[in-house]
């Protein structure tokens, strides 16, 4: 079971590496792999398995955070309203790849924050609002969809991290909150 131990920090070189593909068809420790991050991301949003493991709460994590060179991540991003459960978006990604993204751009109100960072960053991580998203699913099945506002944002922060890139380098370091025009701030 992967815990925060499992989780490298900021000056570990695997997290400015640009990761690997994986093969496809899928390997069975690929698909074991994706299938622990899954459970990872579940037991950090959980207060109580995230009280007792001591687990940082995540909607997503690349492979290279565990020290693992591969171009594989999860995301699970809950609905937010107890009446409807259902994640707005969970999936583990082998492969991911941006194909086509608007040109309005977009960012989290409170910014960001990793799992693989001890510190906070403040500052605006202004990324694409919609991205056509192409990967591999965990039963080897070439998948094609479409993302907007947090989904999009989450599944950008993390295939950042298999192209060896921190939300904090997307940070303007004049002015943080400095913001062009008609970029859409998400709270
Ligand atoms: O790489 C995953 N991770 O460090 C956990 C935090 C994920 C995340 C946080 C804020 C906005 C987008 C994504
Ligand atoms: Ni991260």
């Amino acid at each position: 079971m992967i815990t925060m131990d499992n989780i490298i920090r900021e000056g570990n070189p695997t997290l400015r590496a640009v990761a690997k593909e994986v093969t496809v068809p899928l390997a069975d420790e690929d698909i074991t792999l994706g299938t622990e991050m899954m459970e990872f991301l579940h037991n950090s949003q959980d207060p109580v398995k995230a009280e007792e493991l001591g687990l940082r709460g995540g909607v997503g994590l690349a492979a290279p955070q565990l020290d693992i060179s591969k171009r594989i991540i999860a995301v699970h991003v809950p609905s937010g309203d107890l009446e409807n459960p259902e994640p707005t978006l969970s999936a583990v990604m082998y492969n991911p790849k941006i194909l086509s993204h608007s040109v309005q751009d977009a960012c989290l109100g409170e910014g960001e924050g990793c799992l693989s960072v001890d510190r906070e960053v403040p500052g605006y991580v202004v990324r694409h609002n919609k991205i056509t998203l192409s990967y591999v699913d965990a039963a080897g099945v070439k998948q094609k969809i479409r993302l907007k506002n947090y989904e999009a944002i989450v599944v950008q922060h993390e295939i950042d991290h298999l192209n060896g890139v921190m939300f904090y380098d997307h940070i303007n370091a004049e002015n943080p909150y400095a913001l062009q025009d008609g970029v859409l701030v998400i709270e």
